[in-house]
């Protein structure tokens, strides 16, 4: 085992002692005396059951396992349209060993792609913990002995976990749906964008590119926050092995989710496997995500799901952790935004099989985790088949199929992983260098300080910011507007960074997983609107912003910042039901700990 891997797994378990251990403690009381179906009343039970039909005598016989299903179908997002039919599949599957499955609830999914560069995307991020109420909602019903949680978008696998951790004396599986077939090449997409930022194509041009890229149900196929869920849920052993990345609408993906069903009523506490999701998720499989995501260049996002994800089961883990870790965990992946290949081209040069393998054999990920399949993470190491209609697990490829695509940890695409902390008079934040040519890791350059991204856009289409410049953006923090992700930034960043010019973003707001070439500095905490230091730039300040030596900086006397007046937030910014979470505003904390209300006031 890498002795950094190691250490910073020790760090981590001896910081967390105590609210690991009261939480594994809930979760004892939970398994042994908490709510459960059995102490349920006859009307309790006949409401649960009444439209249950064929299933109904089962329930009510209680010998064989309820699962409760938390699906986040709707078909707004196409990752998440192929669940339409996986209810009464996995009701079928169930009957198939003896069991029965009811969907327990449904969990809101907030597509951002829909909702980048608009007002709503200030709802994205509180979406997440939306979501865990609604798992919480759900599974309330104290009606079941395992879950299966249907959801694969940014914000929608990490609200599924912090909600069903709470219920972590319960097995739970992450059933995903997988990515779409691969349209127009997203460095297409990206060029047609620029194009048109650059006035050079019309609306209808655009449209038809986009809609070339997102053509049909299934994930996106960039390498963005919900394919970095997918790939977290693999080195976390939370999936069936290798299901992240087959195809929905195919027959492996139906036998996947079929074992899925079966897996799941033979891991629960009545059963010989026990496989509860709060001894699944302890501070080694939390150092496999940081170290699945550092490897692959995955999305910024999970620097603030991570953490919120640990809290839930009483882990912290934070930036210095990420940090120390990324810098032994090589870059094995070049999955576009940093790259050219999508997550069809990864999983046919290998995919995750090929990439658990690589860090297992480094030490470089725990292999002694607890998954939900049949041992340890050595059988994620394999990519799943069909032998006529029998799944089957083959040694995933001992090479890469495409050497662009997908690197050996003896000879990566870079010695460290794709995620820098940086600190400094502007205060924390992260910056992605997985997807910025090296030579723009460290930029210093004049500020131009803007309240909103659409700001920036009107400044880049008046020409006002064609010149070597820190781009900060700031009133953009978890407090201030819900902490929204400024994407639409990229083509006129772009643009202008492929003029020759020294371009850099700094902000307390968010980037997608799909941002790509432009070096920025995000997350920054303490963010503006809670008087962090952003507050006191001004603009023309020189700023320093590092990947090279982990700093972000205004150089200003120390004098003249103390005697600057904070500037003033911009209003609080009403419709789209933004009013209605003004209670997570007011009460998130910082980006590191997850940028959680909820959390925060449950005192996690
Ligand atoms: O974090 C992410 O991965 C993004 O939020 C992603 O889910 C979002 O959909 C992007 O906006 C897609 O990229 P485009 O906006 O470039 O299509
Ligand atoms: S990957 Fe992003 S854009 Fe694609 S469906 Fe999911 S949330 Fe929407």
């Amino acid at each position: 085992m890498n002795p950094v891997v190691e250490a910073v797994t020790a760090r981590i378990a001896n910081r967390s002692k105590r609210r690991r251990d009261a939480y594994l403690a809930f979760i004892d009381r939970q398994r042994d005396a908490g709510p459960r179906r059995s102490a349920l009343s006859c009307s309790n039970l006949a409401h649960a059951f009444a439209a249950s039909g064929e299933d109904k005598q089962t329930i009510a016989g209680a010998h064989a396992i309820n699962i409760g299903v938390v699906t986040a179908y709707n078909d707004m997002l196409s990752a998440h349209a192929p669940y339409y039919r996986y209810p009464e599949q996995i009701k079928i599957f169930a009957r198939e060993v003896g069991a029965t499955a009811q969907i327990a609830g449904g969990a809101p999914a907030m597509c951002d792609g829909v909702t980048q560069g608009q007002d709503g995307m200030e709802l994205s991020l509180f979406s997440r913990d939306t979501i865990a109420l609604a798992t919480a909602v759900g599974l309330s019903h104290a009606m079941f002995e395992g879950a299966l949680l249907l959801g694969i978008c940014d914000k929608i696998v990490p609200g599924l976990l912090i909600g069903m951790l709470r219920f972590g004396h319960l097995p739970a599986i992450l059933v995903p749906a997988g990515p779409m077939p691969s349209g127009l090449p997203n460095r297409e997409k990206a060029r047609i964008r620029q194009l048109f930022a650059e006035g050079k194509i019309g609306h209808d041009k655009l449209l038809e590119a986009e809609s070339a890229s997102y053509h049909a149900p299934g994930t996106c196929t960039f390498y963005g926050t919900a394919n970095s869920n997918q790939m977290m849920m693999e080195v976390m052993g939370l999936h069936v092995p290798g299901a992240a990345f087959v195809n929905p609408g195919t027959k492996l993906r139906q036998q996947l989710t079929r074992a899925a069903v079966h897996r799941i009523t033979e891991i629960g506490s009545e059963g010989q496997d026990y496989r509860p999701l709060a001894h699944c998720i302890d501070e080694k499989a939390i150092v496999n995500a940081a170290v699945g995501l550092l490897a692959t260049g995955g999305s910024t996002n999970h620097t603030i799901h991570l953490p919120a994800i640990a809290r839930a089961a009483g882990l912290e883990i934070d930036w210095s952790d990420f940090e120390e870790l990324g810098t032994v965990v090589p870059l094995l992946a070049r999955i576009y935004p940093n790259g050219g290949g999508d997550v069809n081209d990864f999983q046919a040069a290998g995919g995750m099989a090929f990439v658990i393998r690589e860090l297992l054999e480094a030490g470089l990920l725990h292999q002694d985790v607890l998954t939900v399949w049949k041992n340890d993470l050595g059988a994620y190491a394999k990519q799943p088949a069909l032998d006529g209609d029998e799944l089957v697990w083959r040694s995933g490829a001992t090479i890469s199929r495409d050497e662009s695509i997908l690197r050996t940890a003896q000879a990566p695409f870079s010695l460290d992983g794709g995620i820098r902390l940086l600190t400094g008079n502007l205060g924390r934040c992260v910056m992605k260098t997985s997807a910025v040519a090296p030579e723009r890791w460290t930029i210093e350059a004049p500020a131009r300080i803007f309240p909103d991204q659409d700001d920036v856009l009107r400044a880049f289409e008046a020409g006002e910011i064609d010149r070597d410049m820190v781009i900060v953006v700031r009133f953009q923090g978890p407090r201030a507007n819900g902490m929204p992700e400024l994407h639409k930034l990229m083509p006129p960043l772009g643009v202008l960074q492929d003029r020759g010019l020294s371009i850099g973003l700094v902000t307390d707001g968010r980037m997608s997983g799909a941002s790509g070439k432009v070096p920025a500095a995000i997350h920054v905490w303490p963010e503006a609107h809670a008087g962090g230091p952003l507050a006191r730039l001004r603009d023309g300040d020189v700023v320093r912003l590092s990947a090279d030596n982990g700093v972000v900086e205004a150089l200003v006397s120390e004098k003249d910042w103390n005697d600057r007046e904070p500037a003033l937030p911009p209003r609080d910014e009403q419709g789209l039901g933004r009013e209605l979470f003004a209670m997570m505003r007011q009460h998130a904390d910082e980006a590191e700990k997850g940028a959680s209300a909820m959390l925060a006031l449950a005192g996690l």
